[in-house]
């Protein structure tokens, strides 16, 4: 098939970094705010941002019943940080309105990180990547509690608090999502396994 084409979805959050990580990881990218123009994707990105807002803008614009339909029909999907809570099936501390898309059988925690560790950076190993481990920027980050039968573990970090650690990376099917934001990084790996991801689909 030819390039696919992968969305941004430009409702609120960091959308232009999101643009310019995947050319680099040599997709075609454009933004999306409406569904004729979610209609015109092979595939989308959820940036991170505040997935509240970003929740209630979908409604609004009347894109949360075509996100949900495009992800059940098999839409490749990368939600990093507030996108990531976006495609959860289950959200712990979210607003009691707060609407997901969801497709990801996991439970995730909004600002699990803590308050004294808001911000922060960290190497990860990240399964599936070669090379040096990911630089993982987490920004009030959620943690995926748990996950289901279905869902792959691809990274996680040590907990601060306990022997157990945290899941901040995980893949179901054509769905991937992330903790933390490689879009601020310049390292483009993580952008170019779901660009694999999409042309795997598109075959
Ligand atoms: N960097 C981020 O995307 C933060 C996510 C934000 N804490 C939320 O709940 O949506």
């Amino acid at each position: 098939m030819s390039t696919p084409t992968i969305g941004v979805l430009a409702l609120q959050g960091d959308v232009r970094e999101h643009l310019v990580a995947l050319a680099a990881a040599d997709a075609l990218a454009r933004p999306v705010r409406r569904p004729e123009e979610l209609a015109e994707v092979d595939a989308l990105v959820m940036p991170g941002g505040e997935s509240t807002t970003i929740s209630k803008l979908a409604v609004l614009f009347g894109l949360m019943d075509p996100l949900r339909e495009r992800v059940a029909a098999g839409m490749p999907v990368y939600g990093t940080c507030a996108g990531m809570i976006l495609l959860a099936d289950k959200i712990l501390d979210g607003r009691d309105d707060q609407e997901g898309v969801g497709g990801i059988d996991m439970t995730v925690r909004r600002n699990a990180f803590g308050r004294q560790n808001e911000s922060f950076e960290t190497a990860i190993p990240f399964a599936g990547l070669a090379g040096d481990p990911v630089t993982g920027v987490f920004i009030r980050a959620p943690w995926v509690e748990a996950v289901g039968a279905g869902v792959e573990v691809l990274a996680e970090v040590p907990a601060a608090d306990g022997p157990e650690a945290r899941i901040v990376a995980v893949r179901q099917g054509n769905l991937l999502a992330t903790s933390f934001h490689p879009e601020l990084t310049g390292d483009h790996r993580v952008h170019e396994y779901f660009v694999r991801m999409v042309e795997a689909a598109g075959r």
